[in-house]
Order: structure tokens, then C-alpha cells, then sequence
């Protein structure tokens, strides 16, 4: 904004002269008039102001030109700005701003909000100086022909103005609402859109279309409200200056019968009323438009003002790289009110493999999400290589850890973009041996355009398994110190997952890594299996150490082997007829 402050000026400036040189004319009209009707006094003749009149007004029309261009491109530049800064902030928020935010609603302040900050930079604050200029210096020119005619004809003025304020208030508040309502119809869209198959799937489709239905009828009734409210505006205004305008011919035209005004003067007076009529009837628009705009930009502030929780440290710690020793001092954390984790202590070493499993809603991603500091650690409880993990710089710790979620997002662009998002100008060999690793490079190949496949919006063109090892590749290609792997590969199948995870045995070297599983067997051959129940450690050792304890892992050890023995031996049996074919698809065994 501030930038834009010259630009602005020149534009008021401008502004200022088109309205001055608009207001020379009526006034050239009456010495053309009084020219007529007294050849001798005048100081021109009447061709000569006729002449005049064409020349101010091509002058005026280059200079409002100008006018017009300079202030709407300074609006142009202030929202180019904004949105940057929106983008920007954005993308410093963190995972605990996200988590209270619907996507939908962040789109709309992108779209609807930042047009309507525009269109109060561009058309507001020129409707304002506008107004302001030819109401100041309109009123003195009539005041300057006949004060009594001028305070008939603006008396009715406030009173409108007063009745537009009342008729526009009630619209700001139409105008939030279905500035709201739009933001909901738009993160609904989103969400069914990239629900698409899961809506099928479960055929909500009416009841999306019926939701729909009621957002949009809350819409369409605030957007009626705005538009009766419109509608009775302008010819309340136009009626209320039609009437000064009747005033004036009525109390002026007697006047010039009486000899008290000049015809010249009265045809002056009018053309100054004329122009007062525009300003007043538009008031009400602008007013809308400048209470429309402060609602966005407050909207827009929410973001712009929205501080991380998760921020660089004041005084980061002097380290280049990290050599991957963590350790956890009783970490606690719970995501609001309740808690997840509960003093969590462990001590991994470099290049150790770490499994880590428990029940569902333990708080395994928790932990490995707090390792990645996505989410705020307290003070003493996370380091790395000694270093309180709140004193490393984001850049290091992030760029130190290669990190594969859950779900694992895939870009809409090519497979090699996809994977090379994990390490930006790597070459084609580094990409394709990323991909081996992942045991994606064969798949691949299977491809109609190899690596330059476009995958689809968030990957939909892949299968379930293909997306997790492209995510996979991704981690492997940053070549991290620490790998941490959050159930990437429950996509495939207990062997394909185990067969992947050795597969990347070779890779570790010296890297730590850290398996999150729902599977034990993924995690069998890892240096240390640490296993939470209710967001603290029950146990923590190597596979069979653990499965000797006879405790919590040796439970769901059997569990899982029971349920691959029976999952395989109902693959084996095929089913002998429709009894046997509904017991296996319910679930019941035959045995
Ligand atoms: N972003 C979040 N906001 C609020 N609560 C959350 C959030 N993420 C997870 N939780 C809650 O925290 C608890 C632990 O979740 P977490 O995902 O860490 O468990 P998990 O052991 O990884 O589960 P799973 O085995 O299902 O992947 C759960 O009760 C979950 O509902």
C-alpha cells in the first residue's frame, strides 16, 4: 500500500483536475448564454465559448482517462500484493492453523474477498474523491449564484444520504452473511469434488446435492435481500433529486421571470444540480462498496495476522547438519484438551532403525509429527544430537528429516515432478534409482509416458500402493539424515510391505529411521520396536525380546498371525457354493 501511495496521489490530483475542468463547464455555458442574450458586454462571443466548451471537455475526458487508469492500476497492484503476501503466509502457517480451517473458506478470501478489497481501492476511492470534490465545489458554485436556490435544492440531500446509510447498513450485513455463505457453498464444492468417489461410493450424492441445495438457497435469499435493498436505493435517490431538480426550475424560473437571476446564471445553477445528481444516487453504491471492502479486508487480516505456532527459533543453535541421535525427555502433547502423549522417553542412536506400532490412536504419527516439529514441542522434551529441537531452524530440522505421512500427497503433474519434489534440479538417474528403491520403478515403466505420466489431482491416476512408494521415493531422494516412514505402505499387502522395507535395507546406511506399522511383521527386523498404548511407551526392544516378554507386542503378534493365517487360508479356499460364498463374504470362516 504504501508503494502505491504516489500513484494514488497522481491519481487524486488528477482526479481533482477532471472534476475542476467538468465544473468550468456549466459555467462556460452561462457566459455563452448571457453572450446570446448580450452580444455587446460579453467579453467572447458565444461560438468562441461554444468553442470553449468542446476544447475543456476533450481535455476533461484525456485527464479522467488518466485519472481513472492510474487509480485502478494502483488497486490492480495492491491486490497483487496482497494475494503474494496471502500465498505467503499461507505457506508459513502451520499443521495446528490448518487443522481449524475449512479449505473452502481460505479460497474464498482469495477470490471474493480480495475482488472486493480491489474494488474498494479502485472504484471506491474514486467514487469518494468524486464525490467529495463536486459536492464541496458544486455547493459554492450554486451558493456563489444564488444561496436561497442552493439551500432549496440540497436540503433534501441529507435526509437521502441519511435514509442510504439506514438501507446500506442492513446490506453490509447481507453482504457478510452471504460473503459467509459463499465461503461455505465453496469449501462444500471442494471437499464433494475431491470426495468424489467416496460420495459415489456411499451414494450421499442426493444428500450432497440436497445440502448443497440449502447453502445455496441461504445465498441466493441474502443476494435478494442485497438486491431489494438495491432496487429500492436508486429510485428513492433519483426521485428525491428529481424533486430538487422540480424545486429549482420552479423557484428559479420565477426568478428569471422577475429579473432577479439571469437566464445564464439559472442554466449555470442547473448544470451544477445536474452533476450533484450522479454522486447522490451512486452514494449509497459506494457506501456498500466501501463497508463490503473493509469487511474483506478484515476477513483477509484474520490470515494476514494468524501467527504459527510452530516459529523459527530466536537464537538457533550454531549446527550445519544433524548426525540423526534423538532423544525424547517425557514428551507430553495433546492436540486440544485431551492428551495424547504421555511422557514418552526414548533414546535413539545415528543410524539406528526404530519401529514404532501400537493399538490404533496410540499416538504414533503424533510422535513422529513431533519429531518433525509439525506441531509445537514444548521446551526439554525433543533434541536432536543434544540440541533442544525448538532451538534448531526449521530449514535444518525439516531439510535433515525426509518425511513420508500417512497419506502420502501426490501433485497433479508428472511422476518424475512428483518424486523430484523431494530434491529440487535432481537428475534423472537419482529419480529412477529413488524410484527402484521404492520399488515403483517397474510400475512405471508400465506407463504410457514412463516418469512423464501426469498422475491427476492428488494422484488419482495411480493406485492406492503406487501413490504411497512414489511418496516413498520423494523421502529417499532428499537422501535425509532421518527417515521416518508413518505407515506409508498400507496400501499393499503384508508381504509387498515387508519385501519394500528390505529392499531399503541397502539405503539406510547410516541413516536413523523410524517405521511407523500397523504391522508388526514390517517392523520384525528393526533394532528397536517401541510399543505405545495410550500415548505412553509399554514396551520398547527387539522383536524377540519383546515376543519373550509375553506382553502387550506378543499379544498382537499372535493376533496378526492368526488373522494372515486365516486371510490366507481363505484365498486358498475358494467357495463351493452361495451358503459357503455369503459365510466368507460375512466374514465366518469355514473351517
Ligand atoms: N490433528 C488432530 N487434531 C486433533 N486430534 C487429533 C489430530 N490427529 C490425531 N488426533 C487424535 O490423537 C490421537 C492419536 O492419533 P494418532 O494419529 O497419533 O494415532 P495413531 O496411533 O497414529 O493412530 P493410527 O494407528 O490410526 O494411525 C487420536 O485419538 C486422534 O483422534
Amino acid at each position: 500500500m504504501r508503494g502505491c501511495r504516489r500513484t494514488y496521489i497522481l491519481g487524486a490530483l488528477c482526479l481533482v483536475g477532471t472534476n475542476g475542468l467538468a465544473l468550468v463547464i456549466p459555467w462556460l455555458l452561462k457566459l455563452a448564454v448571457e453572450a446570446l442574450r448580450n452580444p455587446a458586454g460579453a467579453l467572447h462571443s458565444s461560438a468562441w465559448y461554444g468553442g470553449a466548451i468542446v476544447g475543456v471537455a476533450a481535455l476533461q475526458g484525456g485527464v479522467r482517462i488518466i485519472s481513472r487508469t492510474t487509480l485502478l492500476h494502483a488497486a490492480r497492484t495492491i491486490e497483487y500484493a496482497i494475494r503474494e503476501e496471502l500465498y505467503a503466509k499461507l505457506l508459513s502457517l502451520d499443521l495446528p492453523y490448518f487443522s481449524g480451517e475449512r479449505t473452502g473458506d481460505l479460497m474464498s478470501r482469495f477470490a471474493n474477498d480480495l475482488t472486493n478489497v480491489r474494488m474498494l481501492l479502485g472504484f471506491g476511492v474514486l467514487n469518494v474523491i468524486n464525490t467529495i470534490v463536486i459536492y464541496l465545489a458544486a455547493i459554492a458554485l450554486m451558493g456563489r449564484i444564488s444561496v436561497v436556490l442552493t439551500l432549496c435544492a440540497v436540503t433534501p440531500l441529507p435526509l437521502m444520504i441519511y435514509g442510504v446509510k439506514g438501507l446500506t447498513r442492513r446490506m453490509y450485513h447481507h453482504s457478510k452473511r452471504a460473503q459467509e455463505e459463499l465461503a461455505r457453498l465453496t469449501s462444500q464444492a471442494e471437499e464433494t469434488i475431491s470426495a468424489a468417489v467416496v460420495v459415489r461410493a456411499y451414494r450421499r450424492e442426493a444428500a450432497a446435492v440436497e445440502t448443497f441445495r440449502r447453502e445455496a438457497l441461504g445465498y441466493l435469499a441474502s443476494n435478494m435481500a442485497m438486491a431489494r435493498l438495491r432496487g429500492l436505493i436508486l429510485p428513492l435517490m433519483a426521485a428525491a433529486s428529481a424533486f430538487g431538480t422540480l424545486v429549482v426550475l420552479f423557484l428559479g424560473g420565477q426568478r428569471v421571470i422577475a429579473g432577479a437571476m439571469t437566464l445564464g446564471d439559472f442554466v449555470a445553477f442547473n448544470g451544477y444540480l445536474a452533476m450533484l445528481v450522479w454522486p447522490t444516487v451512486v452514494f449509497g453504491w459506494i457506501l456498500n462498496l466501501v463497508q463490503r471492502g473493509a469487511a474483506s479486508m478484515a476477513r483477509l487480516n484474520e490470515v494476514l495476522d494468524a501467527r504459527a505456532r510452530v516459529e523459527e527459533p530466536a537464537d538457533p543453535a550454531p549446527v550445519a547438519t544433524l548426525g540423526g541421535r534423538i532423544e525424547l525427555r517425557g514428551l507430553s502433547f495433546g492436540y486440544g484438551g485431551t492428551g495424547v502423549l504421555r511422557g514418552v522417553s526414548l533414546a535413539i542412536k545415528p543410524g539406528q532403525r526404530v519401529g514404532i506400532v501400537g493399538r490404533i490412536g496410540s499416538g504414533k504419527s503424533t510422535l513422529v509429527r513431533l519429531i518433525a516439529r509439525l506441531y509445537p514441542v514444548q521446551d526439554g522434551q525433543i533434541f536432536m544430537d543434544g540440541i533442544d529441537i525448538n532451538r534448531i531452524s526449521l530449514s535444518l530440522l525439516r531439510g535433515s528429516i525426509g518425511f513420508v505421512p500417512q497419506e502420502g500427497f501426490l501433485f497433479s503433474r508428472t511422476v518424475r515432478e512428483n518424486i523430484e519434489y523431494g530434491k529440487e534440479g535432481a537428475d534423472e538417474e537419482a529419480v529412477r534409482e529413488a524410484a527402484r528403491l521404492a520399488r515403483l520403478d517397474a510400475d512405471v515403466q508400465r506407463f504410457p509416458g514412463g516418469y512423464d505420466t501426469l498422475v491427476g489431482e492428488r494422484g488419482v491416476m495411480l493406485s492406492g500402493g503406487q501413490k504411497q512408494r512414489a511418496a516413498i521415493a520423494r523421502a529417499l531422494l532428499k537422501n535425509p539424515a532421518i527417515l521416518v516412514l508413518d505407515d506409508p505402505l498400507s496400501a499393499v499387502d503384508a508381504r509387498t510391505e515387508e519385501e519394500i522395507l528390505q529392499g531399503l535395507a541397502g539405503y539406510y546406511g547410516r541413516r536413523t529411521v523410524l517405521i511407523v506399522s500397523h504391522r508388526l511383521s514390517a517392523v520384525r527386523e528393526c533394532d528397536v520396536i517401541v510399543v505405545l498404548e495410550d500415548g505412553a511407551v509399554a514396551e520398547q526392544g527387539r522383536h524377540d525380546e519383546l515376543l519373550a516378554r509375553e506382553g502387550l507386542y506378543a499379544a498382537m503378534w499372535r493376533e496378526q498371525q492368526i488373522r494372515e493365517e486365516i486371510a490366507g487360508f481363505r484365498d486358498r479356499r475358494a467357495p463351493k457354493n452361495v451358503l459357503e460364498k455369503e459365510a466368507l463374504q460375512n466374514g465366518d470362516y469355514i473351517l
